[in-house]
């Protein structure tokens, strides 16, 4: 742990015991929005989509992927990748290859994730694989568990997976319990690998960035670039506080941001968690409440306020719910066009329902904006898209991926629809919000940069051509 501790000093961090919390991450310098705190790459890491081949198991990049001739289940997009993971994957190609059809399909991404850290532990022990401060199995170690926590049910699953494991790579040195235990470990450690649309791929086990608590108003963001995992400072953070990022959907009440915490065995007491009664209602209104039903007040209707819904209201959300299941069924089967007509219903009947800013009319919209991308209706897109972002704005924090994404969004509709002065306002505020969030120097940030780049040549182009042919009719 010294080692780490000096590692993380020469990066003005240190990890050290928040009360209530256990470990945690605080700053020994200032950081300024968009600065990088920490990056690291996987101890171990697994595509979500074993059998697809959706991603390089190296880069996590989508294009050009082989896949591997002995194993016929780990993805690559060139040699470099296969050559740099092929320590780990020797060993692993091996297991697997070996495996019966009937083990193959019980291999889910869980066991490979666990497989892989276990390969990399023994070789690191080995000295086939060097290890640092920050890359050694030592950090697996202390990461925590909630083993004591965990239910009944639960502890039997790990249990089963651990023998899995065992029958995956019976030459490798295996303590079920250890491994059962590490299976709770990756519960409540590891991340989701998202590509930069923070579209999810797989997931990874970054033992240093697993120190960093969760808070609802996070000062900083995890991004990938590849299977690296980044985070950024999201606001200026002065020396000696505690790096927070967000594990959940920040968009959502008090109760079902609780909930979605549960899994992780803590109560969040962050300032949103904390508020008072009046300001939680409010909150709550804002997000999940329904409109009032006379249609010339713009009040809401609390839904948790333990009064029964008025007859009316309850027949409709029952009618959305029907509609709702038939809707995702038509978008799961790719029917594009009926889908279409299926959310634009769901969406005129929650309007009628939900407050403007409600996050259940919101995320249809998203639905609807994405349906009508597939159906190339621009137009219809860009509408849902502007209606979005004003929700956007209420519900995520000003400097947050989500904001700077629809923006990215909303111009590039703008641009297909040669509204070029509102494309370059749009790219504008998105390069704003995502040169703090995701950097300047990856391939998606340099796109849009580029993008920028043209609307804006393109605007003062515009612009001259119509102050000449103005002069010319002066
Ligand atoms: C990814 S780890 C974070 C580092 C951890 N505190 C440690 O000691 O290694 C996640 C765990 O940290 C704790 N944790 C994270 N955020 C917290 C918070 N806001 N309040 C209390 N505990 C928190 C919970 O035990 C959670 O399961």
């Amino acid at each position: 742990m010294d080692a780490l501790q000096q590692a993380l000093s020469s990066r003005g961090l240190a990890v050290v015991h928040v009360p209530g919390k256990g470990r945690g991450l605080v700053t020994t310098k200032d950081f300024s929005p968009g600065d990088v705190i920490f990056y690291q790459e996987p101890y171990a890491s697994t595509p979500s989509k074993l059998l697809g081949g959706s991603v390089c198991d190296g880069c996590f990049a989508s294009s050009n992927l082989r896949k591997c001739s002995g194993c016929r289940i780990a993805w690559y997009c060139g040699n470099v990748c296969q050559r740099s993971e092929w320590k780990v994957h020797q060993l692993e190609c091996q297991a697997l290859a070996g495996l019966s059809e009937d083990r193959r399909k019980m291999l889910t991404p869980s066991i490979r994730l666990m497989v892989k850290l276990l390969l990399r532990r023994k070789l690191q022990y080995e000295q086939v694989i060097p290890t640092t401060p920050t890359d050694n199995y030592d950090l697996v170690n202390a990461l925590v568990s909630h083993i004591s926590d965990i239910d009944e049910k639960q502890l039997v699953l790990y249990a089963q997976m651990a023998n899995l494991v065992k029958l995956v790579v019976p030459y490798v040195e295996i303590n079920l319990k250890e491994v059962a235990e590490n299976f709770s470990k990756i519960a409540c450690n590891a991340h989701t690998i998202c590509d930069s649309e923070l579209r999810p791929l797989g997931t990874g086990l970054y033992p240093v960035i697993s120190t960093i608590n969760h808070s609802c108003v996070p000062n900083s963001v995890l991004v990938f670039e590849g299977r690296v995992a980044v985070v950024r400072a999201m606001e200026p953070i002065t020396e000696g506080t505690e790096v927070l990022i967000s594990y959940i959907e920040t968009a959502a009440t008090t109760s079902t941001r609780q909930k979605d915490l549960k899994q992780y065995f803590f109560s969040c007491r962050c300032p949103r968690c904390t508020k008072s009664l009046d300001e939680d209602l409010q909150e709550n209104a804002i997000m999940e409440g329904y409109r009032c039903m006379d249609k010339k007040c713009y009040g809401f209707l609390l839904r948790d306020t333990g009064k029964p819904l008025i007859e009316e209201t309850k027949k409709t959300a029952n009618e959305i719910e029907k509609l709702l299941s038939k809707a995702s069924t038509c978008l799961s089967s790719g029917n594009y066009s009926e889908a279409s007509v299926l959310y634009k219903n769901i969406e005129q009947i929650q309007s009628k329902l939900c407050h403007l800013f409600s996050i259940n009319l919101m995320r249809t919209h998203e639905t609807l904006m994405k349906i009508f991308m597939e159906l190339k209706d621009w137009r219809s897109a860009l509408t849902i898209c502007q209606l979005t972002i004003t929700v956007y704005q209420r519900v995520y924090p000003e400097n947050h991926p989500m904001v700077g994404l629809q923006y990215y969004t909303c111009g590039k509709l703008e641009w297909l629809l040669e509204l070029t002065d509102d494309a370059l306002k749009s790219f504008t505020k998105a390069t704003n919000i995502l040169r703090i969030t995701h950097g300047t120097n990856t391939p998606f940030m340099r796109e849009l940069l580029n993008k920028l780049d043209e609307a804006r040549a393109e605007a003062a182009y515009k612009h001259s051509a119509g102050r000449s042919s103005s002069d010319e009719l002066l």
